[in-house]
């Protein structure tokens, strides 16, 4: 089972001085997945990457990337690329030849003749010859992209990779993710968006307080917060909240046009049959947060609130 795991962390422990970065995290990804890890600010995001980058060591615990034990040294592990806090660009360089020097670095014929191709894969090709000096914080993410995929990784780590992206940015980021994900190669991303992670993630981490208080498929997550708040749109409000009302568990608020309506699904499958039941048209029924975004919030409050 052990070759699946790109990743596999147990009670990991991380400390900067006083402060608790890391307290016990547990982490799994599977190769050919892209994973996500989410929290508030100051949650340990970063941190973890860093440690899964070998930017940095763990106090505790331990931890094994693409099957291999990690150690005390401060060492990029084989077969891992990606960035935090944004990627280390040479500004007097144009995307090209910063990418060239960097497969210089590496001392490899096969990573220069790939420039051109991942600074299409991320759509640069059109300012491959600017200096990136005057290079857009979203056209660095794409370039620091472009650098981590010259090295053809088997896990890529990337902290925020959508910031600063345009839709179109966006797209060409999500497409090269998914892309390489299809392909075999695990990802493991943090994101404050959950639009990015419930379109790319299969798998989430959720971290509060330097600990993962959820991990596991983003379909759970989301189904685990029972009653959510949902916009219905009826063209007969007073029918809609009557219905609406006498719908077990169900409370009903807003104005006379929208309603919102606190319910499980259950309850709410049941009231879309009984408005239908009597000629009621539904024309929305939609969560006012996404479900991910809900199991999300209380989550992570229920942490604060804990500490
Ligand atoms: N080099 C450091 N020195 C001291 N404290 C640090 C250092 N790096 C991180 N920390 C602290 O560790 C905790 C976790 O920080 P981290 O950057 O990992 O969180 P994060 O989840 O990435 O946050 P954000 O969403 O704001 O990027 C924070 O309290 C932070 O202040």
């Amino acid at each position: 089972m052990g070759t699946l795991l790109a990743v596999r962390a147990h009670g990991i422990g991380k400390c900067f001085g006083d402060v608790v970065a890391l307290d016990g995290v547990g982490l799994e990804v599977t190769r050919g997945r892209i994973h996500g890890l989410v929290g508030p600010n100051g949650a340990g995001k970063t941190t973890l990457l860093g440690l899964l980058l070998g930017l940095a060591v763990a106090d505790s615990g331990t931890l094994e990337i693409l099957g291999v034990p990690v150690g005390r040294a401060l060492a990029a592990p084989d077969g891992v690329a990606g960035f935090v806090d944004g990627p280390g660009l040479y500004p007097a360089l144009t995307a090209r030849q910063n990418l060239a020097a960097l497969a210089a670095l590496h001392g490899e014929g096969p990573r220069a003749a790939r420039v051109d191709d991942v600074l299409d894969q991320v759509g640069l090709t059109d300012v491959a010859d600017d200096r990136t000096r005057g290079f857009s914080l979203g056209m660095r993410q794409r370039l620091g992209l472009a650098a981590a995929l010259l090295a053809r990784p088997r896990l890529l780590v990337l902290d925020e990779p959508s910031n600063g992206l345009d839709p179109a940015g966006r797209r060409h980021v999500h497409g090269v993710l998914t892309r390489l994900a299809a392909e075999g190669t695990a990802v493991v991303l943090s994101s404050h968006r959950m639009t990015d992670l419930e379109a790319l993630c299969s798998e989430v981490t959720v971290l509060s307080g330097g600990r993962a208080v959820f991990s596991g498929p983003v379909g759970e997550l989301a189904a685990a917060h029972g009653a959510l708040d949902y916009r219905l749109v009826t063209p007969d409000p007073p029918a809609a909240r009557r219905l609406a009302a006498s719908t077990a568990g169900g409370e009903v608020a807003g104005d006379t046009d929208r309603l919102v309506v606190r319910a499980p699904v259950p309850a709410l499958d049941a009231l879309v049959a009984s408005l239908v039941h009597a000629g009621v048209a539904v024309r929305e029924l939609t969560p006012v947060v996404s479900p991910l975004e809900a199991a999300f919030l209380a989550l992570t409050e229920r942490q604060e609130a804990r500490r």
